[in-house]
């Protein structure tokens, strides 16, 4: 498990555009190591901001995108194309514009599936998913190489919220039911999954959100913080705008 290590930009703006170059980067340095890249997505404005930024970057067409994952770290449980769904909004912001294998994008099940309606079972056929694409032998999860997480006011993560039971759940995916976020039912990563990426990037803009990534790098426990409980194998990235890093612990202040 990494330490946490923070790079603050000026604005939202400029945090979405520095993020987008540092996922193009990551995306290729996986091909040129693995010849492969998996990226996990999340929801949110600063995400979307993220993804509509690396659509824009003309060194886009540097990548292979037939040989990238993309997976969910969270999805909210409405119908296929509704266009609150996490993945309506990345697609419309990046996935449609870049020439992916279909095959090799996997959103998490929307409400009106016709495999069925239920969130538990919609989290359990995509933890057989994952495991379909994990790694040969014990493994129940594909590699991930970097996997990106909004930061909520609250402190949660994907769909991982304070105090909520989903932090009981033994399962690498879970159904989420009465989220304070709305809508109220949706589907995520646990930590113990999201904690399995070689990379795990927190994005955060604005000063509403200082108070929570304050606490976070303080030390706060992961089931009143979730995002204190976030650690990449090989690096934990918190990459915010200014307003966002206005409260780092004193240990933190340099990097401002
Ligand atoms: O589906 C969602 O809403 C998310 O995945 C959630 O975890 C989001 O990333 C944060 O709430 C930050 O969202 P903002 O960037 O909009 O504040």
């Amino acid at each position: 498990m990494s330490e946490a290590s923070i790079a603050v930009h000026a604005d939202a703006e400029l945090l979405a555009q520095a993020v987008a170059a540092r996922l193009l980067v990551r995306i290729l340095d996986a091909q040129t190591g693995r010849g492969q890249a998996s990226v996990v997505l999340t929801g949110g404005r600063i995400a979307t901001a993220v993804y509509r930024a690396l659509a824009a970057l003309p060194a886009r067409e540097a990548v292979d995108w037939s040989r990238v994952d993309v997976w969910w770290g969270d999805e909210r449980f409405l119908p296929e194309g509704d266009p609150q769904r996490n993945a309506t909004q990345a697609r419309a912001a990046l996935l449609d514009a870049v020439p992916l294998d279909p095959a090799r994008v996997h959103p998490m099940p929307a409400s009106d599936d016709p495999a069925g309606s239920d969130p538990e079972e919609a989290a359990g056929r995509y933890a057989a998913e994952l495991a379909r694409a994990a790694r040969p032998g014990t493994a129940v999860l594909p590699h991930f190489d970097v996997l990106l997480l909004g930061v909520g006011e609250d402190g949660h993560v994907a769909s991982v919220f304070p105090e909520h039971p989903v932090h009981y759940e033994n399962r690498p995916v879970s159904a989420v039911r009465g989220s304070p976020k709305p809508p109220p039912i949706r589907t995520t990563l646990t930590l113990p999954t999201i904690n399995t990426a070689e990379e795990v990037w927190l994005i955060a803009s604005g000063a509403d959100k200082a108070r929570a990534v304050g606490l976070a790098l303080a030390g706060a426990g992961p089931v009143q913080l979730p995002a204190a409980g976030v650690r990449g194998i090989n690096r934990t990235l918190w990459l915010l705008d200014r307003s966002a890093a206005a409260d780092l612990p004193a240990r933190f202040r340099s990097v401002r």
